[in-house]
């Protein structure tokens, strides 16, 4: 019998499109609809491209784990040429010595514990910023755009650690740092014609090459001022950031690449991105769930009452004993995942996954979406239930293959240490110093919940809430401070 008649079951799909038009505003949701009908190990054929939609535990485990190795690589696409200076990143390198060299580095000198447990006291200047930009808003009984704060809070966490200190919105670009670089992450995630159908790849029918030459121009620019920088005040006494780290590597005959200009600018580049967006959008979801479900919320609050008490704000060191809050943070990933559809993995040989044929070169999506509310797996699938988790061992780590918001296997996510820790940290601190409740008389139960799809996956329409504080004994020392202007 020949192998590809052993292909997984999938859609016939369009001549040259395949099933593209399959896909639409909601791809994770349309290819979930896809696997109710085909299963959880599902052909498609975009346009020319061989993919392959993995919608189980089950058959996570089997691509992330057993065959780990054979699906470990990235497809090549249009975008990366411009925004990965000629594939010098890590996220979208191919698998071989190249990628496993960066990887190590960025494990070992940028992301280990090590490394974060240096920027601590940074982060706590940074949301104690935040928190008392909150307490204004609070005395006048102002609504609060909480995504809009948490998305610059994790952009100038982002900054100070990666590139050494915050840069004003009109620093990279008159557009401003986070609008470009929402605009490079939406042009790396809308589906590119010209990777389907390679022959129109050149004409650039969707203009997508044409913005992501600007944007990567944008970026270039603003990375050789910050390399020259430090490469002028190198030996400064001062918390090594990223780039003073890389520059450490910077020419070494050594290892077996060379770091030049362009593999550091890459790797700031998978840095900056990595850690910008998906804090704040993990961070947004949870919050939102928080104030939909009061419940929840009063619990979490009641927790830290008594882990940290109302007489101070929530330190890293607290976050451990945070048990029900770390519950909360699982149960909001599981249900609204930071990055859906992961990253796409792509095979490097011929591979038979169980009685199944995998042509080499096959696209793998992994739908951690779907995965994640699938009802083989959970009960009561849809509902925000943090005490699902209550004794059970399952963690976010990818150990277990039914919760998996930061993958799994050699191209999980490097970050999900620091992730983690920006993310509990904020929801937390947020939580612990504020009462929340939502404008406009908006009914908790009819918070809006829309998505906005994109490599990575933020609400649709920013979260507002109005905050009034909750700390006692600094509620006390402001009024004291009253007395004493009066
Ligand atoms: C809540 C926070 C985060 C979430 C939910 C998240 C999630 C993910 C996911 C799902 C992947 C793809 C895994 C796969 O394709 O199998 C990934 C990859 C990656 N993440 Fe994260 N991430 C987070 C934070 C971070 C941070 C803080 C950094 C670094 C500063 C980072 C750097 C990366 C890199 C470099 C990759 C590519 C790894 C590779 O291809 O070898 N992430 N992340």
């Amino acid at each position: 019998k020949k192998k590809t008649n052993n292909l997984p079951p999938g859609p016939m799909g369009l001549p040259i499109l395949g099933s593209l038009n399959k896909l639409g505003a909601y791809p994770h949701r349309d290819l979930h609809q896809l696997a109710l009908k085909y299963g959880p190990v599902m052909y498609l054929r975009l346009g020319f491209v061989p993919t392959i939609v993995v919608s189980s535990p089950k058959a996570a485990e089997l691509f992330l784990k057993t065959h780990d190795l054979v699906f470990a690589s990235r497809p090549r696409f249009q975008a990366e040429k411009y925004i990965s200076w000629g594939q010098k990143n890590l996220g979208f390198a191919e698998y071989g010595s190249y990628w496993r060299n960066m990887r190590k580095m960025c494990t070992l000198e940028l992301l280990s514990q090590t490394k974060i447990n240096s920027f601590q006291s940074m982060r706590a200047e940074e949301l104690d910023l935040l928190i008392k930009l909150l307490r204004e808003a609070a005395n006048d009984g102002a609504v609060v755009d909480l995504s809009a704060k948490v998305s610059t809070l994790s952009a100038d966490m982002a900054c100070r650690m990666i590139l050494g200190k915050k840069y004003m919105d009109q620093d990279l670009d008159e557009k401003g740092f986070k609008a470009v670089m929402q605009e490079a992450m939406q042009l790396v995630a809308t589906p590119n014609i010209g990777d389907y159908i390679p022959y129109v790849g050149a004409l650039d029918l969707q203009g997508l090459t044409k913005r992501l030459k600007l944007v990567y121009k944008i970026f270039d620019d603003f990375f050789e001022k910050i390399i020259n920088e430090h490469m002028e005040s190198k030996g400064e006494d001062r918390t090594k950031d990223f780039v003073d780290v890389m520059l450490g590597f910077y020419g070494t005959e050594d290892s077996e690449y060379r770091i030049e200009r362009s593999n550091i600018k890459a790797i700031l580049m998978d840095m900056l991105a990595g850690s910008m967006d998906t804090s704040a959008t993990a961070i947004e979801w949870a919050l939102s769930e928080l104030l939909k479900n009061r419940r929840v919320m009063k619990k979490v609050q009641m927790e830290l009452e008594s882990v940290v008490g109302l007489k101070r704000k929530v330190e890293e060191s607290d976050l451990e004993k945070l048990e029900y809050l770390d519950m909360v943070i699982k149960e909001s990933m599981r249900l609204h995942p930071v990055v859906p559809l992961l990253i796409p993995h792509q095979s490097t040989e011929d591979c038979m996954v169980g009685d199944i044929f995998i042509p080499k070169k096959s696209r793998v999506i992994v739908n951690a979406w779907a995965i994640m509310r699938d009802p083989s797996a959970w009960r009561e699938e849809e509902k925000f239930w943090p005490e699902r988790f209550e004794g059970s061992s399952i963690d976010v780590r990818g150990r277990e293959f039914q919760l998996i918001p930061f993958g799994s296997g050699r191209r999980g996510c490097p970050g999900i240490q620091l992730g983690l820790t920006v993310v509990s940290q904020t929801v937390a601190q947020l939580v612990h110093c504020f009462d929340w409740k939502l404008p406009h008389d908006v009914l908790p139960e009819d918070l809006d919940m829309t998505e906005e799809f994109g490599l990575t996956m933020p609400r649709a329409n920013h979260l507002l809430a109005i905050p009034s504080y909750r700390l006692s004994q600094e509620r006390g020392i402001i009024r004291e401070e009253k007395n004493k202007d009066q």
